[in-house]
Order: C-alpha cells, then sequence, then structure tokens
C-alpha cells in the first residue's frame, strides 16, 4: 500500500459565510508538502476569506482546516508552521530592512544570535543583503514584496500563504518576485499556496484549484486544464468571467 503522506495544509469541506453574506461554500483542497499551489480566482472569488481561516483570523462556520497534520482549532500552536504574505503590508516603513527583520524573528522567539544568522539567509535567499541597512520607505515595489516574503520565511515555516504578492507591480517586478518566491519556496522545502488572479503566473506544473464565487470549480495539474496559450479561455468557459 502507499504511503500516506500528510498534506502541509489540507482544508475540508470549509464554508463561511460574512452574516448573510456567502464567502465560501464547501471548499476542500490539500497542499502537498514542497507544492507550489495556486488558487485562481477574480475580485470576491472567497481567496482572501480563505487565507482568513487558515491564519485563524477568522473561524470556519463549518468544515476544518489542518496545517502539517494539525487542527487549527484546536490551538494557536500551529501558527508557527506558517508564514504569510497578506496583501497589506506587515513591515514598519520607517524602520531598517534589518530592524524589522529582527523584531519578527523576536516575535517567532528566534534567540538574538540565531537571529542574524537567519536573517542573512532569508535576506541572501531574496537577493536583498545589499539593502539590509535600507529603511523600507526607501525600497522598490519589489524589493518590498521580496522583504515582505523574507519577514515571512524567518521563522522557516513549512506552509507559505501568499495572497496576490504581485499585486501593483509592473511586469518586469512582478515576474521577478514570483520566479523568486518559486526558487526560495522550493529551496527551503516548504509548500506555497499562492492566491493571484493573473493566469499568467500559472506554470503547467503547478497545482491548480480554481476558485469562484466561493466554490471550487476547478482543481489538478494546470497543464491538464489548458496550455498556458489556452488558459484564458478555459477560466472563461469555467467560469463565465474573464479575469
Ligand atoms: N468583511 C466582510 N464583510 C462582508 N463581506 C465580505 C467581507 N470580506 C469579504 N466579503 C465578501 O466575501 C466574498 C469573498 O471575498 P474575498 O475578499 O475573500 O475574495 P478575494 O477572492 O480575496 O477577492 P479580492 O481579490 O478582492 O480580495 C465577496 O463577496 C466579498 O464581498
Amino acid at each position: 500500500m502507499a504511503e500516506m503522506i500528510t498534506p502541509a495544509l489540507s482544508v475540508e469541506n470549509v464554508g463561511y459565510a460574512y452574516g448573510d453574506r456567502r464567502a465560501l461554500t464547501d471548499v476542500s483542497l490539500n497542499v502537498a508538502p514542497g507544492q507550489f499551489h495556486a488558487l485562481l480566482g477574480v475580485n470576491g472569488a472567497g481567496k482572501s476569506t480563505l487565507f482568513a481561516l487558515v491564519t485563524r483570523l477568522l473561524a470556519p462556520d463549518t468544515g476544518r482546516i489542518l496545517v502539517a497534520g494539525h487542527d487549527m482549532a484546536a490551538g494557536a500552536a500551529t501558527l508557527g508552521r506558517i508564514g504569510v504574505v497578506f496583501q497589506s503590508r506587515a513591515l514598519d516603513p520607517d524602520l531598517t530592512v534589518m530592524d524589522n527583520l529582527r523584531y519578527h524573528a523576536s516575535l517567532h522567539a528566534i534567540p538574538r544570535a540565531k537571529a542574524q544568522t537567519r536573517i542573512a539567509e532569508v535576506l541572501g535567499a531574496v537577493d536583498l543583503t545589499e539593502r539590509a541597512r535600507s529603511k523600507v520607505t526607501t525600497l522598490s515595489g519589489g524589493q518590498l514584496r521580496r522583504a515582505e516574503i523574507a519577514r515571512a520565511m524567518i521563522h522557516k515555516p513549512s506552509l507559505m500563504l501568499l495572497d496576490e504578492p504581485t499585486v501593483g507591480l509592473d511586469v518586469k517586478a512582478r515576474a521577478e518576485v514570483l520566479a523568486q518566491t518559486r526558487r526560495v519556496v522550493a529551496e527551503s522545502g516548504a509548500a506555497a499556496l499562492w492566491a493571484t488572479h493573473l493566469l499568467d503566473e500559472i506554470l503547467p506544473d503547478d497545482a491548480l484549484t480554481v476558485l469562484h464565487q466561493g466554490r471550487v470549480l476547478w482543481q489538478g495539474r494546470a497543464g491538464d486544464l489548458a496550455t498556458p496559450a489556452e488558459m484564458n479561455r478555459a477560466f472563461l468557459d469555467l467560469t463565465g468571467v474573464t479575469t
């Protein structure tokens, strides 16, 4: 019998409503360890709500969420396994990149000496070593997103949640942030759930979940849905809208 591998993230039949406004209905998805999983949906599909549930900002009305096999409803301890890049900024603009990372390392109770080594590692990984002593306000949009990704990885999470991290970037910076995230996450061995509404951010070998109006419409290897050139058409056929 094949060995069962515990998913990095398991969302099981999750439902959530804001009052009488239904945001998610019977959503299930698995992210395998080390997998890059794209969560594709237009505005209002429910991507941010799902992230809020996985990070315990909200609690599901129905279903359950497991991170590395641990039920998120059981306690906050499992949060330490997750690294999150939300749409809103988490770095203090008036501090240097280094001071921000020191602060976040201390939030994760990483001892000072270890934190220095770890900060050097994550800054190197996102190619920001040269900007360590720069104030966050002086970073370009792409550098800022990379610094956010370094912050989210400081405690070596096994699951990275990235909520449309390329929004607002120009085409070149967008491609750089995406390529670098793919590389850094792969090198660290973490799994990644990457929310996006941009079809060209998805590669054929990515795991893909298409979310629309709070429901999962399609799941599988992206290349099995469509070739990159045909993805627009396939998304339109599934959802009735274009991204
Ligand atoms: N605080 C809230 N109160 C009421 N309804 C909300 C709230 N937040 C989101 N919604 C609704 O829930 C649904 C899912 O929204 P959500 O923000 O999760 O989607 P999304 O895919 O992340 O979109 P976006 O890219 O715009 O953030 C939408 O219908 C939205 O209007």
